[in-house]
């Protein structure tokens, strides 16, 4: 059998963290539509910031990134999500009546503002390897969690489209090329990325255990 990549290695040492994000009962309750709508509302309000400097270290990767053709697939994805992902935040404020100040300058949650300084860090880094730990983990967690839904999707399309997102063969493509550039690049900043991954596995466990 193959040895794991530097991706799997990473995701393994952070087993626990990992199994209980994708786990949660935020995703139990998203699959079923159950959601409380207001635990929803806090979430997406809270999840809006986080995207904000996630683009943000997306074009951090981009500008540090080793080659044109890593550049141009970044760039691609995160035109994607700029306009699909975007309006998906839009109307679910709209059908969740959320004000206008909560979507652009809400309270912050400590939780959130340390997810901001991680992705603020790692795109300071200027390190293309150090980008990556922490993109992989945003990406790859989600997908992870969004494989493990079986069965009907909701009806609610503000649950429905939260799952879809993030279970579908163009994301799943993307996650694959981007462990693989992490597997790449990383072993070369091990301990720096490793410390980067951890911190945001942990972070991503704390942002849904902050709804309940
Ligand atoms: C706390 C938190 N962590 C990860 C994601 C997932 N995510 C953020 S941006 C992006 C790319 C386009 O979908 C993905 C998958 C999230 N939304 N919120």
């Amino acid at each position: 059998m193959a040895e794991p990549g530097f991706s799997e290695r990473l995701r393994a040492a952070h087993d626990a963290d990992w199994q209980a994000a994708i786990r949660h009962r935020f995703v139990a309750e998203l699959a079923a539509g159950s959601v409380d709508p207001a635990v929803m509302r806090r979430y997406l309000v809270q999840d809006y910031q986080f995207i904000d400097r996630f683009v943000a270290l997306l074009g951090a990767a981009i500008a540090s990134a080793d080659s044109f053709s890593s550049r141009l697939r970044l760039a691609r994805f995160l035109a994607m999500i700029t306009s699909d992902e975007n309006t998906y935040f839009v109307r679910s404020f709209d059908a969740l009546g959320v004000p206008e100040a909560e979507r652009v300058a809400p309270v912050l949650t400590e939780t959130t503002q340390a997810f901001q300084a991680v992705m603020r860090e790692a795109a300071e880094s200027r390190s293309y390897a150090q980008a990556l730990s922490v993109l992989v983990v945003a990406e790859w967690l989600y997908l992870s969690w969004a494989e493990l839904i079986k069965g009907p999707l909701p009806e609610d399309f503000v649950h429905a489209e939260w799952i879809t997102l993030h279970a579908n063969p163009y994301f799943s493509e993307f996650v694959g090329w981007l462990r693989g550039e992490l597997d790449r690049v990383g072993p070369g900043e091990a301990v720096v990325c490793g410390a980067l991954f951890g911190r945001a596995v942990a972070l991503e466990r704390r942002f849904f255990d902050d709804l309940y």
